[in-house]
């Protein structure tokens, strides 16, 4: 079991990671509450998803003395929106939710979005722990505390900073987890080795076979490295003023992406490897890494996939990419890589350049992924 803290001036929270999690959640939850001087509350909600629920509602029952009130969201990035929050804060009122009542958020990123996001917001705020079951939802979405939903204008425009209780990533939910859902959440953990931590970006080179054919002990590695990262980022900047920008590697571009596909097309984490290509594109062109340094990274990114190919208009992802929440006024910030392992934030970035880096991403995109994928790893011998 790893345990990883997060230490923000408005939070204090550990993460946990390893197997057994779910069948001992109420016991676990009842200790974290106790240190804060308080019980487990009669009413407990479960968010999650039906798909989820299905397979997994008979483990995480067993750990209860009295069943939770489930709420169901249904899977998929168009259900991130406020329309859903408005009908799950409801029926949280109509079940008699009070101000003590705790939510679990249990499921992917979006599960964990939607539901911190409608704990942030019911009765002005309660209190909530997150059970993430996804691989994404493990390495970077359940820790640090940014919660919310998207809007037709853009991804994530709307939300609130509101740290879980306690994190528990229990492992063995990924044995459920569909093979497309794992490479996605991968990228994540590529965009992580790449921004601060070499030795799993070469982990990750290393080591794709075992990591993609589900080695336990290799898939611990990357998870437990890449939550590591995340809440030592969160813990130096937690409203992300400078640091944590970084972890928006591959967004800018990457939530264009979503957002002008209607949040149905891409999976997050495969629309975050394609902006990631984008960033690295810019990243050589203003030599932050150099040619070598690109084609190793290139190299990387395309161990963990095919992508998805993608056809889109260049200039409507650079038009969608202004509503980026890193931008202030003219001030249009982007991340770009650094060298092998590091990462800078970059505030002159033009809109050519980046109509640039977006047509070498879409001129990639919309061959055939595995013919990409083929040409480049022959690129790199
Ligand atoms: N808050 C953050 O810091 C942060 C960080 C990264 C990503 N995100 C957000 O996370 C979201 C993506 O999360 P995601 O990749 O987890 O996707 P997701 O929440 O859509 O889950 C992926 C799919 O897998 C299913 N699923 C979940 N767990 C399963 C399991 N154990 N077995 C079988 N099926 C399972 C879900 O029902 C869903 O269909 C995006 O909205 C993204 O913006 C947030
Ligand atoms: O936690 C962060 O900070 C991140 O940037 C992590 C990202 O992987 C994640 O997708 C996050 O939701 C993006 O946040 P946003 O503020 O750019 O919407
Ligand atoms: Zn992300």
């Amino acid at each position: 079991m790893q345990i990883v803290k997060v230490q923000t001036p408005s939070a204090q929270y550990q993460i946990f990671a390893g197997t057994g999690l779910i069948d001992t959640l109420e016991a676990r939850m009842t200790r974290i509450l106790a240190a804060l001087g308080r019980k487990l509350p009669k009413r407990l909600f479960i968010l999650t998803s039906p798909e989820i629920w299905d397979l997994w509602s008979k483990r995480i029952l067993s750990s209860f003395t009295n069943t939770p009130t489930i709420l169901l969201l249904p899977a998929g990035e168009r259900h991130k929106n406020l329309r859903s929050v408005e009908k799950l804060l409801r029926e949280m009122a109509k079940a008699g939710g009070d101000r003590s009542s705790i939510l679990i958020a249990f499921g992917g990123g979006i599960v964990g979005d939607v539901g911190g996001f409608v704990a942030s917001s019911f009765m002005r705020g309660i209190d909530f722990f997150q059970v993430p079951s996804t691989f994404l939802s493990q390495v970077d979405s359940s820790v640090g505390g940014k919660v919310g939903v998207n809007l037709p204008e853009g991804k994530n425009l709307v939300g609130a900073f509101h740290h879980p209780l306690a994190v528990f990533a229990d492992m063995e939910l990924l044995n459920t987890l569909p093979d497309r859902e794992l490479r996605a959440g991968l990228f994540e953990s590529v965009k992580a080795g790449m921004i601060r931590d070499r030795a799993l970006l070469r982990f990750m080179e290393e080591n794709s076979a075992r990591i993609l054919g589900r080695d336990t002990a290799s898939l611990e590695k990357v998870i437990a490295a890449s939550i590591r990262m995340k809440a030592d980022v969160v813990s130096k900047d937690e409203r992300e003023n400078g640091l944590r920008m970084i972890l928006n590697l591959g967004h800018t571009l990457g939530h264009a992406i979503e957002s002008v596909t209607g949040y149905r097309k891409l999976l997050h984490g495969e629309a975050v490897g394609w902006g990631i290509i984008a960033a690295l594109h810019l990243g050589r062109k203003r030599r932050t890494i150099s040619e070598a340094q690109f084609d190793r990274l290139m190299g990387l990114v395309y161990l963990y996939g095919p992508l998805p190919a993608l056809k889109l208009n260049p200039q409507r992802l650079v038009d969608a990419s202004a509503k980026d929440k890193k931008h202030r006024g003219d001030v249009r910030r982007f991340i770009l890589p650094v060298g092998i392992g590091d990462a800078t934030v970059v505030e002159d970035v033009t809109t050519d350049e980046l109509l640039e880096a977006a047509r070498y991403m879409l001129a990639l995109a919309k061959a055939l992924p595995e013919q990409v994928e083929v040409k480049v790893l022959a690129a790199h011998g």
